[in-house]
């Protein structure tokens, strides 16, 4: 990647604005009014190469906006916008050489097509020589376990195995950066698990830049190191997870089934919230580890099981506001 090696950021954002002109019917009447929605207003970042940074909010907040100022697709209404060195809006074309872009909630893959057909559009679009396509197929398919999927049509695939064929898709040209919009949404498990796997592998061994917009915490536990809270199209936070938990004051739970029915168990570091027969519900801090709390009441009460549940996104966001 030619930006690799210097201090140059791979995504330059500077006091970007995109305001839409919509039309609403006015109150009580037939009447349309003009309207202005400032979807994206006045956020400046910048990505050095190989960073990958998580991008959330609530709904509406401005992030689809944002990643479609970043590939080309929305031109910004005002502020300056530079990808891999080149203004997106202006050159998308050559810009699309340079980035790749995965939905979470639709496939850029062809229906009707098996994967392997899908694949071949993609190099000829891209005019992705023989040998670079060979070897990056063969990275996916293998992190992927793609093998068996390659002569399945993408319609008869489950979610978690075409988002697994649609990552794969986004990266056969060797982009330097990589846009997830929502790559675990709906996922089990273990398909998550697989996704966030390989994207931390393509991001060690490649130098990959990923932006990820989701709404699951977990993603962004695993994979980034830096994350931005963007609300009303503002940013509000960035910089690192431990920071956000600090300011949204968040909390992770402890979900333990004991042998029997306890009174609400005591430990140091842990806030007891409620019990259901056996089982009992512990908060701690986000940013504290679930190890000391475990030791503890594994040593003074048998334990059946037990698991930890973490902050929804929207509620570290909706506490960091009330903090604020
Ligand atoms: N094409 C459009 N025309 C008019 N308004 C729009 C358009 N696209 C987005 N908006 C408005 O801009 C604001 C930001 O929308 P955006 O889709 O960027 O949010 P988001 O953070 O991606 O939300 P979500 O998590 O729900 O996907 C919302 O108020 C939305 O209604």
């Amino acid at each position: 990647m030619t930006v690799n090696g210097s201090a140059e950021p791979v995504i330059a954002v500077e006091g970007v604005e995109k305001v839409f002109d919509v039309r609403r019917k006015a109150a009580g009447t037939l009447r349309r009014e003009r309207h202005q929605v400032r979807a994206v207003d006045g956020i400046s970042f910048t990505v050095p190469p190989g960073e990958m940074v998580g991008y959330i909010g609530p709904n509406g907040a401005g992030k689809s906006t944002t990643i479609k100022m970043l590939t080309g697709i929305l031109t910004p209404s005002g502020g300056r916008v530079r990808v891999a060195g080149i203004d997106p809006s202006r050159d998308r074309t050559r810009l699309a050489r340079r980035i790749g872009v995965v939905f979470g909630q639709r496939t850029t893959l062809w229906w009707d097509l098996p994967l392997r057909d899908s694949y071949q559009l993609v190099r000829r679009m891209y005019r992705i020589e023989d040998a670079r396509y060979a070897r990056n197929l063969d990275a996916c398919v293998d992190l992927l376990d793609l093998g068996p999927l390659l002569d399945v049509p993408v319609r008869q695939l489950s979610l978690g195995q075409r988002m697994r064929g649609d990552i794969a898709a986004a990266l056969l040209h060797d982009p330097d950066v990589l846009y997830l919009d929502e790559p675990t949404i709906g996922l089990d498990v273990i398909s998550k698990a697989k996704v966030r796997d390989f994207l931390r592998t393509v991001n060690a061994e490649r130098g990959t830049t990923v932006l990820l917009t989701t709404h699951d915490l977990t993603d962004i536990e695993t994979l980034c190191s830096r994350v931005m809270v963007i609300d009303h199209g503002r940013l509000m936070y960035d910089g690192g997870l431990d920071g956000l938990h600090a300011v949204g004051e968040s909390e992770r739970t402890l979900v333990v089934d004991f042998a029997a029915e306890l009174p609400p168990v005591q430990v140091p570091g842990a806030r007891w919230v409620r019990s259901e027969g056996p089982r009992q519900w512990l908060a701690f801090p986000a940013g504290d580890s679930a190890a000391p709390l475990v030791t503890a009441l594994a040593a003074s009460h048998p334990l059946v099981d037990l698991s930890v549940r973490e902050p929804a996104i929207e509620d570290v966001i909706a506490r960091m506001y009330g903090a604020a």
